[in-house]
C-alpha cells in the first residue's frame, strides 16, 4: 500500500452466479471491517435483459443480479459497473471470478490500468494451454498484470452459499502469508469458513480438475449406473487429479487434497454441480445432443468449465505422451467430442489396466 492509513478497496471482476455470491460475501465484510472501504465494485459483462433493461442498471436498482442470482440481495454497498477500467479505478484488491475462457481478454484490457500495488485473487476454476505448456489462471493474471495472485477454491456451490448455508473454502498462496490472511478476512463469515495453505498450484489444480471428474460423474448418472459406480468414478478421478497435479508441479502437497478445495469440492460438484447436470443430460441423449446446446438450454447464460478443461488437460496429456496414464481424463474428453459413446466412461477393463500403469509411473502413496 502506498499509504499505510489508506483503506483497502475491492473490485469483483465478474458477475455470474459465483461472482455475485462472492460480491455479497465480501460486501457483508467490508461494511464491518474498518480496514476495507465499504463500497465493492462489481464489473458486469453488460447484456440486455428480455425486458429491454441493461443488466448492470437492474443490479443497481434492485440490488439483485436478476439473471445470474435471482432472489438474493447483494448488499447496498455493491455497485455494478459495466465499464471494466472504471470498476478497477483506485482498487488495490482485485477478485477475479469469470468463466476461465474470458480471463486473458479481460487481463489484456487491464494491463497498465490497475494500481501498481494491487493484489489479486482468482476464484476461477480452469487453465489455459499455451505452446510452452499449461498455464494456471492465477499465473496468467500474475504475469499479465505483474501482481501477486492467490486463489480461493472449495466446495462452494454458489446458490447454497447465497442462502448462507455453512461451507468451507481454501485459499492457496505462494509466499505472501499476510496477503492470504487479508483475503481470508475479506471472505470469511460465520457460514463461510476460509483457511489458507501455501500451495497455490495444488489448490488451483484441485478446483480445475474436479470439473472434469464431475463430467464423468454426470455421465454415470445419465447412464443410471448407481452410487457405487459414481463413487468409483470419483475415486479414480481423485487419483488422476493428484497424479496430474504432482506431475505438473512437484511442489503440490498431498495434504491439499484433504482441504475443502480437494475432496470436498469433488464430492459437492459430482453431487450437485452444473457440470454434472449437463453431462447427465448429454448421456441421456445418447451423446446425440452437444454439450454446447445443452449448456445453452439448461444453464441460461451460465458457463460449464469441465468440457473445455477436459480438452485442455487432454492437450497436455497428448503433448507429453501421458494419455494412457490418465484413462478417466482422456475418456471424458473423447466422449465430449463424440469420439466415444457415453458408455465408454464405465468400460473398466481398460481403466484397470491403465491404472496399474499409473501406479507404476507416479509415486501415489
Ligand atoms: N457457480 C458456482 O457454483 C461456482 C463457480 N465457480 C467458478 O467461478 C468462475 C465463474 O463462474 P460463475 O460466476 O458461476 O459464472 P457463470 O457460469 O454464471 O458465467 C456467466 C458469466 O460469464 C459472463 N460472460 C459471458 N460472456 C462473456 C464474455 N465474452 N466476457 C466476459 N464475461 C462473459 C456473463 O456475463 C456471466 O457473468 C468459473 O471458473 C467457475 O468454475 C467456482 C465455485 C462455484
Ligand atoms: O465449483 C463448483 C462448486 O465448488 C461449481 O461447480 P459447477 O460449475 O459444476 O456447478
Amino acid at each position: 500500500m502506498e499509504n499505510a492509513e489508506e483503506l483497502f478497496r475491492v473490485a469483483v471482476i465478474g458477475s455470474g452466479n459465483w461472482g455475485s455470491v462472492a460480491a455479497k460475501l465480501i460486501a457483508s465484510n467490508t461494511v464491518k471491517q474498518s480496514m476495507f472501504h465499504d463500497e465493492v465494485r462489481m464489473w458486469v459483462f453488460e447484456e440486455t435483459l428480455p425486458n429491454g433493461r441493461k443488466l448492470s442498471e437492474t443490479i443497481n436498482q434492485e440490488n439483485e443480479n436478476v439473471k445470474y442470482l435471482p432472489g438474493i440481495k447483494l448488499g447496498s454497498n455493491v455497485v455494478a459497473d459495466p465499464d471494466l477500467l472504471n470498476s478497477v479505478k483506485e482498487v488495490n484488491m482485485l477478485v477475479f471470478v469469470t468463466p476461465h475462457q474470458f480471463v486473458e481478454g479481460i487481463c489484456k484490457r487491464l494491463v497498465g490500468n490497475i494500481r501498481p500495488d494491487a493484489e489479486a485473487i482468482s476464484l476461477i476454476k480452469g487453465m489455459e494451454v499455451k505452446t510452452e505448456g499449461p498455464c494456471m489462471i492465477s499465473k496468467l493474471i500474475s504475469e499479465m498484470l505483474s501482481v501477486n495472485c492467490c486463489v480461493l477454491m472449495g466446495a462452494n456451490i454458489a446458490n447454497e452459499i447465497a442462502v448462507e448455508k455453512f461451507s468451507e473454502a481454501t485459499i492457496g498462496y505462494r509466499q505472501d502469508k499476510e496477503a492470504a490472511q487479508r483475503w481470508a478476512r475479506l471472505f470469511s463469515t460465520p457460514y463461510f469458513l476460509v483457511s489458507a495453505v501455501p500451495d497455490v498450484e495444488g489448490v488451483e489444480l484441485c478446483g480445475t480438475l474436479k470439473n472434469v471428474v464431475a463430467i464423468a460423474a454426470g455421465l454415470v448418472d445419465g447412464l443410471d449406473m448407481g452410487n457405487n459406480t459414481k463413487a468409483a468414478i470419483m475415486r479414480i478421478g481423485l487419483r488422476e487429479m493428484k497424479a496430474f497435479s504432482k506431475l505438473l508441479f512437484s511442489s503440490v502437497k498431498d495434504s491439499t487434497f484433504f482441504e475443502s478445495c480437494g475432496v470436498a469440492d469433488l464430492i459437492t460438484t459430482c453431487l450437485g454441480g452444473r457440470n454434472r447436470r449437463v453431462a447427465e443430460a448429454f448421456a441421456r441423449s445418447g451423446g446425440k445432443r452437444s454439450f454446447d446446446e445443452l449448456e445453452t438450454e439448461l444453464l441460461q447464460g451460465q458457463k460449464l468449465q469441465g468440457v473445455s478443461t477436459a480438452k485442455e488437460v487432454y492437450e497436455v496429456l497428448r503433448n507429453r505422451g501421458w494419455q494412457s496414464l490418465f484413462p478417466l481424463f482422456t475418456t471424458v474428453h473423447e466422449i465430449s467430442i463424440g469420439l466415444l459413446p457415453p458408455t465408454a466412461i464405465v468400460e473398466y477393463s481398460e481403466h484397470a489396466r491403465n491404472l496399474n500403469l499409473l501406479q507404476g509411473a507416479v509415486q501415489l502413496h
